[in-house]
C-alpha cells in the first residue's frame, strides 16, 4: 500500500511541530524516519493512525485520506507497534498479542482458532513463544518490545508503523528485528535513532529536522557527512567494514579534537555509503 504525506502541517500546543511535510512511500518499502529528538518523527507517524489531526495537508493510504476512513478500517490497515501501555500489564503475552486481532472481529466477536494460530505464529517470528503465558507486566523492556512487535504482526494489514522499535533490544535482537521487518511484505515506516541500523536495513530514509523534511532517498545517498553534521550536529566518518565491504558510520562530537580517533583513523579510500 502506498503511503503519502501531502503538504502536512501539524500544530501541537500552539506550535507547528510539522511544517509542510510531503513524502511518498511506495508499496512494500521499508522506510526509516530519522531526525533528532523532537524533530517530529512520532507526530508524523501519529497522523497515519489518526492519533493527531493535521492543521493543514493530508495523510493518504492508497489515495484515501485517513480522516475519511472509518477507525476500524484504519486499524485493519495500519498496524502500530508502540511501547506497551499500563493497561496491558495484567494480561498474558498471548492475550496482548491476540488484542492485535480485535480490528478483524465483528462486533462482540471472540478470538477464533485462526486468531490463535496467527498470534502464536507472530510470537514464533519474534522468538517469544516461550513467553506466551507470562504476564506482560513482569517482562523485561526488550521482551515487552518483542511482544509488541508480535502484536503488530498479528494485527496484519498492509502498513506497519514502528516507533523506535529497537530501543530496548540487545544487539542480537536489534539485528534480528530489523532483518525480520525488512522481509515483511508490507509498507513499513519506522522511527529510528540508530543511523547504522537504518543504513543497513532500510530501502529509504526520510530525515526530519525542526518539523521539516530535509532529505529522502536511499541511505547511501542521504546519509552524507554534511547532512549528518547539519541535522544531528555531530561529525560522521564512513569506515569500510573489511568483512562485508559495507560502510559503517562512526560519530564524534564536533568539539572533539579528533572525532573518531578512538575508533579508527580515517581509512584510505573510504567512501560515503
Ligand atoms: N501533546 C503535545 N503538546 C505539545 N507539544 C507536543 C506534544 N507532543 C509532542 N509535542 C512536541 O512536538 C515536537 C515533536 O515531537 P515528536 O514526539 O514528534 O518528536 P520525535 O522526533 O518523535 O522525538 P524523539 O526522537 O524524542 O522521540 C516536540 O517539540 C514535542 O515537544
Amino acid at each position: 500500500m502506498r503511503v503519502v504525506f501531502d503538504d502536512l502541517t501539524v500544530a501541537l500546543g500552539g506550535t507547528d511541530v510539522l511544517r509542510s511535510v510531503s513524502l511518498a512511500i511506495e508499496d512494500g518499502r521499508f522506510v526509516g524516519l530519522l531526525g533528532p529528538n523532537g524533530s517530529g518523527k512520532s507526530t508524523l507517524l501519529r497522523t497515519l493512525y489518526r492519533a493527531v489531526t493535521p492543521r493543514a495537508g493530508r495523510t493518504l493510504l492508497n489515495d484515501h485520506d485517513v480522516r475519511s476512513l472509518r477507525p476500524r478500517d484504519v486499524a485493519r490497515t495500519v498496524a502500530v507497534m508502540l511501547q506497551e501501555t499500563s493497561t496491558e500489564f495484567d494480561l498474558t503475552v498471548l492475550e496482548v498479542v491476540l488484542l492485535g486481532r480485535v480490528p478483524h472481529h465483528s462486533s462482540f466477536g471472540r478470538d477464533t482458532a485462526e486468531d490463535l494460530r496467527i498470534a502464536e505464529e507472530a510470537l514464533v517470528r519474534v522468538g517469544a513463544l516461550d513467553l506466551a503465558d507470562r504476564m506482560v507486566g513482569q517482562l523485561s523492556g526488550g521482551q515487552k518490545q518483542r511482544v509488541m512487535l508480535a502484536r503488530a504482526l498479528a494485527q496484519a494489514g498492509p502498513v506497519l508503523v514502528l516507533d523506535e522499535p529497537t530501543n530496548h533490544l540487545d544487539i542480537a535482537h536489534q539485528l534480528e528485528q530489523m532483518r525480520l521487518v525488512g522481509t515483511l511484505d508490507r509498507t513499513v515506516i519506522a522511527a529510528l535513532h540508530d543511523l547504522n541500523l537504518a543504513a543497513a536495513h532500510c530501502d529509504e530514509v526520510a530525515v526530519l529536522k525542526d518539523g521539516r523534511l530535509v532529505a529522502f532517498g536511499p541511505p547511501r545517498d542521504v546519509l552524507t557527512r554534511d547532512l549528518v553534521r547539519e541535522v544531528f550536529e555531530v561529525d560522521a566518518r564512513f569506515l569500510p567494514d573489511p568483512e562485508t565491504g559495507r560502510t559503517v558510520l562512526a560519530f564524534g562530537h564536533p568539539h572533539d579534537p579528533s572525532p573518531s580517533a578512538d575508533i579508527s583513523p580515517e581509512p584510505q579510500g573510504a567512501t560515503t555509503p
